[in-house]
């Protein structure tokens, strides 16, 4: 089964990135168990994008270490084990949804059945002969989606995988996710919507560039006292800053 050893599938140290002037992420430390799927949370800007960048090894990092899959990130080695889909979908936009999907999988050794068997897990067989250039937006994220999938990776990190989805297909996709990480997949999904947490047994929360907490969504609920991840989220910020201004 890929990925069900007791390392943890990702593994970070003493991480600090800058973005232009400024330090996005300080010092981050954090390991992100094998087989599971786990949400990286936080608002707009707190550095979901940049951590997920640094992880994949296309983000310049100032120190610190990333493993991922006992190697370190951005390895030659890793590049067919992880995917990655970003928040803008990368598809050839004059090419049809099969023939997207059939490259990536032409490209990672995979069959055709392979191809159609993506197109199928992301609700997009119904368009496999139309242009990706004249789909939706959330329609051409999907195909994007099933790209990264048909390539089979161990560890697949997906960046806000489920905006402008309508709440079906977001269901559909969490139970994909699901049984991904059943058959020993890691899942690394990051959202800024607390809701989504529910779907996800471990969360990191993140914000202005700081890990606030790695807990589960029961936990983070008995810590605070909220059943509502949401109000449980905030009443965590509050309660740490608080902290931190009086220590
Ligand atoms: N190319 C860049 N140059 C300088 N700063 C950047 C660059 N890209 C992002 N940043 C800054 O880095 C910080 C983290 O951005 P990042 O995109 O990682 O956040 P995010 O949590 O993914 O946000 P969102 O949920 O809106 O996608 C933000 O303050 C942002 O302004």
């Amino acid at each position: 089964m890929p990925g069900s050893t007791d390392r943890p599938a990702i593994e970070i140290t003493d991480l600090v990135v800058r973005r232009g002037r400024n330090e996005v992420l300080h010092t981050l430390n954090l390991s992100v168990r094998s087989g599971s799927i786990t949400g990286l949370l936080g608002p707009s800007g707190c550095g979901k994008t940049t951590l997920m960048r640094a992880i994949v090894g296309t983000q310049i990092v100032e120190s610190g270490s990333v493993t991922v899959l006992g190697e370190p990130a951005g390895s030659a080695s890793l590049r067919h084990r992880v995917g990655y889909v970003t928040q803008s979908p990368t598809v050839y936009l004059d090419l049809s949804v099969r023939d997207n999907v059939r490259y990536f999988a032409a490209l990672y050794g995979r069959t055709a059945a392979a191809a159609a068997e993506a197109v199928d897990a992301v609700a997009l067989g119904g368009y496999s002969d139309q242009q990706a250039g004249q789909l939706s937006g959330g329609q051409r994220a999907r195909v994007s989606l099933a790209c990264a999938l048909v390539g089979d990776p161990e560890l697949l990190i997906l960046d806000e995988p489920t905006v402008g989805l309508d709440p079906v297909l977001r269901a559909d996709l969490w139970d994909r996710f699901a049984d991904l990480a059943a058959s020993g997949t890691t899942l690394l999904v990051s959202s800024h919507v607390m809701d989504e947490a529910e779907h996800c047994p471990e969360l990191l929360l993140l914000r202005e560039g700081s890990l606030i907490a790695q807990l589960s969504p029961d936990e983070l609920r008995t810590e605070t006292g909220q059943s509502s991840l949401e109000h449980a989220f905030l009443t965590l910020i509050r309660s740490r800053t608080v902290g931190a201004e009086q220590s």
